[in-house]
């Protein structure tokens, strides 16, 4: 078992990794009032194993959940089972559960204990930690949302043994894009164990997530909330991924919305000369090399570029008419850049078509 802790603004964030890591729960909690929301495709036997005091609300899981009125459903459960912020919440499934759960628990009373047990490879490497919460509004993602770091973060690579491949790659597009801008040594791992990573053997899927969390909490750690230009590190690929998943109505899933907006986005920073030659072809190398998408056409969805366009100018990066985009530099390497709004539409339009 792994084990990380890091200091944020108000919270000690531990994070535990390794098979099993779902007993230590039983010593975190002892016999405190537990709300467990877990989505109700998942058997979650050995996390209500390790509790005794606790309310359990299977929910729903998907982009749906990430909605306000559902968000007020689950608020409900809260209020009406008399929950006080003495009392903790426990998130169990992939990074919509812990997106939506998060913020309730971040809101109601001001903020109850969060604990975090994500149970897809993109939850466990980038969406359960951070302290990033939040639900989409009028087609646009992750609009409403709070920062609210949550006390632990379980990943039990178990969870992974059920999980479909396709969701493995899905969350190898948010590791690649630790290894693009962040960390060349992981892209150098990840360009030879994709066999040992695809075939779930534990030791390479506790490597990645163990990597992962050490780049995402290393960012978090120097700018929690985003406000220092630091963070936005960790929204490469994503501007233009949201566009794709906002024109698409949400159909094309967040992972290979973001494999094919770190192509995009590395382009857009070679063609402004921020990107040193080479960088787009080992953005595009490594994403196919782990069976990802790089085109629009290869996502197999329409795009409405006219709803994708505007779910770009309301990207969080908008500051008066630019856009803080993270480019990469050379591979493990970044740069902020602002780009004036009008111009990244136009690259946009280029991507989207
Ligand atoms: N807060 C953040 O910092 C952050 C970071 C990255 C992504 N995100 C968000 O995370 C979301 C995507 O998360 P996701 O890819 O985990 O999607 P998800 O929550 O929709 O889960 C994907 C699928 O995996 C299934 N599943 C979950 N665990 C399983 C298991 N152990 N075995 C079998 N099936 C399982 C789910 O039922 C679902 O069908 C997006 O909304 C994205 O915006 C947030
Ligand atoms: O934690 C962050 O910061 C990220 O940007 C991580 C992203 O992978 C994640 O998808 C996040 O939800 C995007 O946030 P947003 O601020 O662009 O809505
Ligand atoms: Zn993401």
């Amino acid at each position: 078992m792994i084990k990380i802790s890091e200091d944020f603004c108000n919270t000690t964030t531990h994070v535990i990794i390794g098979k099993g890591s779902v007993s230590s729960l039983s010593e975190i909690i002892g016999d405190k009032k537990v709300a467990l929301y877990y989505s109700r495709k998942l058997n979650v036997d050995k996390v209500k194993e390790n509790l005794k005091n606790y309310y359990e609300f299977p929910m729903d899981d998907g982009e749906e959940v990430k909605d306000i009125l559902y968000s007020l459903k689950l608020i409900r459960e809260l209020f009406e089972k008399g929950f006080d912020r003495g009392d903790y919440v426990i998130a169990v499934g992939g990074g919509t559960v812990t997106d939506v759960v998060g913020f309730i628990a971040s809101i109601y009373m001001r903020g109850l204990n969060l604990i975090n047990i994500p149970t897809t490879l993109l939850g466990m490497v980038d969406a359960a930690i951070g302290g990033k919460t939040g639900v989409n509004f009028e087609n646009v993602k992750n609009v409403l949302g709070t920062f609210y770091q949550p006390s632990f973060i379980i990943s039990d690579i178990e969870f992974l043994e059920t999980l479909p491949l396709e969701e493995i790659k899905k969350g190898m597009a948010e590791v690649i894009k630790y290894g693009l801008v962040l960390d060349k040594e992981l892209y150098d791992y990840l360009a030879m164990h994709k066999d040992e990573i695809y075939s779930k053997e534990p030791e390479a899927l506790e490597t990645v997530v163990y990597k992962s969390a050490l780049n995402k909490l290393a960012v978090v750690k120097e700018d929690e909330r985003e406000t220092k230009g630091i963070r936005i590190v960790l929204n490469f690929g994503h501007t233009i991924g949201h566009a794709i998943e906002a024109g698409s109505n949400f159909r094309i899933p967040h992972g290979y919305a973001i494999s094919v907006g770190m192509v995009c986005e590395a382009k857009i920073a070679e063609e402004m000369g921020y990107a040193e030659e080479g960088v787009v072809e080992d953005t595009t190398w490594m994403l196919t090399h782990y069976e990802l998408p790089i085109t629009i056409d290869s996502l197999k969805e329409n795009i409405d570029l006219r709803k994708a366009i505007e779910a770009l100018t309301k990207d969080k990066k908008v500051r008066g008419g630019k856009v803080l985009m993270p480019f990469p530099t050379r591979i493990g390497n970044w740069k902020k850049v602002e780009v004036p709004l009008e111009t990244l539409k136009g690259f946009a339009e280029q991507c989207l078509k």
